[in-house]
């Protein structure tokens, strides 16, 4: 037993005089504290009462310290005083009750926060939730801990009942606790794994209400596909409320006019934001949460200046931002440290591997020839859709669809150069399941969340190991199986070796030759390949002709 509990403290201290201010709260709680607490709840009453969670407000005392309170050690939550709070609330409804009363609690702060400790280092080894950073809010148990411990109003729990979600998934028992109570995260959690709801859940319970302030909450997105889903997605929480939500579209920024447009949350590309604030169009000064999804592409170089502007918009001092990624690189974790105000770290799993649930293969296809012979050959054998099909330019995409769009197979493509409408009617089209195999370049290869694709193809060997593990990632979603197959040719056999152990850290087997490779440090492996057909030279030389 000793044992365990060493084990589960490992590294931890208790510092008692660290925390002196918080044994002083629990010590110092008075009467008149339980009474400004009771009159806090029934002043959110009074203004939603059709809305109300039916147990005690435990957030209102955090909501009302919402400006920089993080910033003052004697106010963050520490779990001492989660439990407490807790307490509270299991008096007042008999619910959740575990064996706390108030008496105990006071009289033993010490034994109610191992206790609180060791329940949470529990539950994060249950999940593979690894953690760091101060006082870090224990993980969720379900989903109605929301309402118990944060005052969630009831759609939103109705909403995620109506999607069909019994329970968070490990980054949303962690991230979600620790966005409500201020604190600013950077998070890498597996892909298909739920985070999006892990940042917008929070978000929606934090900014409570619709209100005609101006906006109060951006979430960017790397592609304008990634913002229209991460928009729909979000639509789907704020059902029976008036929470306004909204895709920044070309035709918004040209037209709209944002100071008088009824927007709580904004959903957009850096590019499209970044042209409003360019333009004086739209005021970020209010924004109190400033999500940047996929995160460590927002990051890149092409995209850094107008995260850059962004960023500056948003200057509410107040104000907390959150990365969310699958890939998480040393770099972006250093500047995240060096941008974000005692930010906690959440890791799901090990950092950057591929999804355990996707059966991953690779394949020598010999020549560029042989990979189309090889595609149809498969398809010919078993076609079992939806399949994407992942190239590594939108000329190589259009050649591809071109070469398969006579068959008999329904195909489509997806590319930067089409314009808009069309981009949206290829995912739509492939959503309904109209079209089986959608052949696409990296611009959906993060984030999408394509029901059920049994099988990822990267026709084109991924120019990075994270391009592949976010590649491969929009099959095997949400706990389900899939497939992935990688095509090589022996332009990419030196860089072998760097998408293999990405496989082998999610269980896949990868033949032994491939391990004894030189690991080779890769800058976008984009070679130039053959161009893409099956026809006779001759032919070809003909029809030019
Ligand atoms: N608690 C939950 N229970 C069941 N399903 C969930 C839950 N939360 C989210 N999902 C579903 O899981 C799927 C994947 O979620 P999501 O798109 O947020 O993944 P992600 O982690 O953002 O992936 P990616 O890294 O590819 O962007 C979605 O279909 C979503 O509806």
């Amino acid at each position: 037993m000793e044992k365990s509990a060493n084990f589960l403290f490992g590294g931890t201290n208790f510092n008692r005089k660290k925390f002196a201010p918080d044994f002083a709260k629990f010590k110092n709680r008075t009467v008149e504290d339980d009474d400004r607490n009771k009159k806090l709840s029934f002043f959110e009453q009074e203004e939603e009462s059709e809305e109300e969670p039916e147990q005690e407000k435990i957030a209102s005392s955090s909501s009302s310290s919402k400006k920089r309170k993080r910033k003052s050690a004697n106010s963050e939550p520490v779990e001492g005083f989660d439990v407490f709070k807790s307490s509270k609330k299991s008096r007042s409804k008999g619910k959740e009750v575990e064996h706390d009363t108030k008496d105990e609690t006071l009289e033993n702060p010490k034994k109610e926060l191992y206790r609180r400790m060791e329940q949470d280092a529990l539950s994060r080894k249950q999940y593979n939730i690894h953690v760091s950073g101060n006082n870090i809010p224990s993980p969720l148990k379900s989903f109605t801990e929301l309402a118990s411990r944060y005052g969630c109003k009831k759609y939103i729990l109705r909403n995620l009942a109506e999607l069909g979600f019994k329970e968070p998934t490990p980054i949303q028992r962690q991230a979600i606790p620790i966005l409500l109570s201020g604190r600013e995260c950077f998070a890498c959690a597996p892909t298909g794994s739920g985070k999006t709801f892990a940042f917008i859940c929070p978000m929606l319970i934090k900014l409570k209400r619709h209100s005609t302030d101006g906006i109060r909450a951006v979430i960017l997105s790397p592609a304008r596909e990634l913002a229209a889903q991460t928009a729909r997605e979000g639509k789907k929480l704020i059902k029976g409320s008036k929470f306004n939500i909204r895709l920044m579209t070309k035709p918004l920024v040209k037209t709209a006019d944002f100071s008088k447009l009824q927007c709580d949350v904004l959903i957009s590309t850096p590019m499209r934001l970044k042209r409003a604030i360019k333009a004086k169009k739209i005021d970020l000064s209010k924004v109190e949460y400033l999500v940047l999804d996929e995160s460590d592409k927002l990051f890149e170089q092409s995209m850094l200046k107008q995260i850059d502007g962004v960023v500056k918009a948003c200057s509410n001092p107040s104000i907390i931002r959150s990365l969310f990624s699958a890939t998480l690189p040393d770099s972006v974790e250093e500047l995240a440290r060096s941008i974000m105000h005692d930010a906690v770290r959440v890791i799901i799993g090990r950092k950057n591997t591929a999804s355990e649930t996707v059966k991953q293969k690779l394949v020598f296809a010999g020549t560029e020839e042989g990979k189309l012979l090889a595609l149809r050959q498969s398809f010919a054998q078993s076609l079992n859709p939806p399949v994407l099909i992942f190239m590594q330019s939108k000329e190589r995409a259009k050649q591809l669809y071109d070469e398969l769009k006579c068959e008999d197979i329904r195909v489509g493509v997806i590319h930067s150069d089409l314009p808009p409408g069309e981009r949206e009617n290829a995912v739509d089209s492939f959503r309904a399941g109209e079209t089986w195999v959608l052949i696409a370049t990296d611009v959906i290869a993060r984030g999408m969340d394509f029901k059920g694709i049994n099988c990822v193809i990267n026709y084109d060997f991924p120019d990075s190991a994270s391009a592949y593990i976010h590649r491969i990632g929009r099959s095997g979603r949400a706990g389900r199986s899939g497939e992935a197959i990688t095509f090589y040719t022996e332009e990419d056999v030196p860089f072998l070796r760097n998408i293999a152990n990405t496989m082998t850290s999610s269980g896949c087997e990868v033949p032994s030759w491939i391990m004894t490779l030189k690991k080779k440090k890769w800058k976008k492996h984009r070679p130039k390949r053959d161009s893409i057909s099956t026809r006779p030279k001759d032919s070809k030389i003909e029809q030019e002709e």
